[in-house]
């Protein structure tokens, strides 16, 4: 649907790049011409990832691992980075979250969503937009929100506070940095497959299914998100700034996507923390 060479000559850096849906943007742009750094906590996942995106395209793929809660991590990255040239786009796609009912949250447990869903995504942010004005080069920062930034959501309100700090942020900064050639857009995505969403917001125990919930009858493909997010860094899509593009087949319009677990007895509540202490 895109010409191969719609990301040629961007260097882009994807959190989170070395599985699930971080994985899956980083197969399409380099598909499409891009030099890829994805970073992450867990090197051997990322270093699969690489080598098998390098097999597949034989562009150049680098590996960062950074826990990018880590403030002075992230400023590491980056200039590490920026030694072989300036990034031209940055996703922020790696972030955390599980299910609980939040009178049980303890603030540990509420930091361990903020710190890499809000402030990781911002220290990613602010690395790479003050090394871009300093330089003059132009840049794009996609951030990978969530419906909840409109629906609010309940038992996960951590990563929906993150979420919508996060599209306060891309609103802003498409003012603030928009005259310094630095574009700020967002994707919310609804329910994609992922090993990581699966196992922590889908217990076998939650019976209601999001492909039954949704008007299209269907969960999304990791190629249609690819390609969204494809063509939102892409220079076709250099007029659009400041904007959140929902991708949820409709779900967001019918409900928050939480309604089942309100049904959930305390019972069930308690098994699921349970379940959660014995890991
Ligand atoms: C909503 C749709 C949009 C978003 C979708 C996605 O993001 S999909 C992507 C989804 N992908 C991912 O999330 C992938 C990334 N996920 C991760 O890195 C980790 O799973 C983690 C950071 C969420 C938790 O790391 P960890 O287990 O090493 O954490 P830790 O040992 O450091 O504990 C810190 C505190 O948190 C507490 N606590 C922890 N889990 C639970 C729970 N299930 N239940 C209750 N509480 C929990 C724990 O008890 C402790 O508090 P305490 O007892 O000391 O007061
Ligand atoms: N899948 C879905 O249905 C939906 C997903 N989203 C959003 O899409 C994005 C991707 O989600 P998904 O692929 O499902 O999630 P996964 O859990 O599958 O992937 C999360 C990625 O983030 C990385 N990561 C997590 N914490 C850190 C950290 N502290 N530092 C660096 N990297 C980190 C992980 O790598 P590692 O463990 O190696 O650090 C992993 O590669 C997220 O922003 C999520 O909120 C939004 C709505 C729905």
């Amino acid at each position: 649907m895109f010409d191969k060479t719609l990301l040629a000559n961007k260097r882009i850096l994807v959190t989170g790049g070395g599985s699930g849906l971080g994985a899956s943007m980083s197969r399409r742009f380099a598909e499409l011409g891009a030099e890829l750094i994805i970073c992450g906590r867990r090197l051997e996942q990322l270093e699969q990832t690489a080598a098998q995106l390098r097999a597949d395209f034989g562009g150049k793929v680098s590996v960062a691992r950074c826990d990018i809660r880590d403030a002075a991590a992230v400023e590491a990255m980056m200039e590490t980075i920026w030694c072989d040239g300036p990034l031209d786009v940055l996703v922020n796609n790696a972030a955390a979250t599980f299910i609980a009912q939040s009178e049980h949250l303890s603030a540990r447990a509420a930091d361990a969503i903020l710190a890499p869903t809000l402030h990781g995504a911002m220290y990613c942010t602010l690395e790479a937009g003050r090394r871009w004005i300093a330089g003059h080069h132009k840049g794009v920062v996609l951030s990978i929100l969530s419906t909840s930034t409109i629906t609010g959501r309940a038992f996960t309100v951590p990563s929906a506070m993150a979420k919508s700090g996060l599209l306060a942020m891309t609103k802003s900064l498409a003012v603030e940095w928009g005259p310094r050639g630095i574009r700020t857009v967002a994707i919310a995505p609804g329910p994609f497959p992922t090993t990581g969403a699966t196992g922590q917001l889908r217990p076998e125990t939650r019976d209601s299914g999001p492909a039954a919930q949704n008007p299209l009858g269907r969960v999304g493909k990791h190629s249609e998100l690819a390609n969204l997010a494809s063509f939102l860094i892409s220079d076709q899509a250099g007029y659009i700034n400041g904007e959140m593009v929902v991708q949820d087949g409709g779900a967001h319009l019918r409900a928050s996507g939480a309604e089942d677990l309100l049904q959930w007895s305390d019972a069930q509540w308690a098994a699921q923390r349970a379940a959660r202490t014995k890991t």
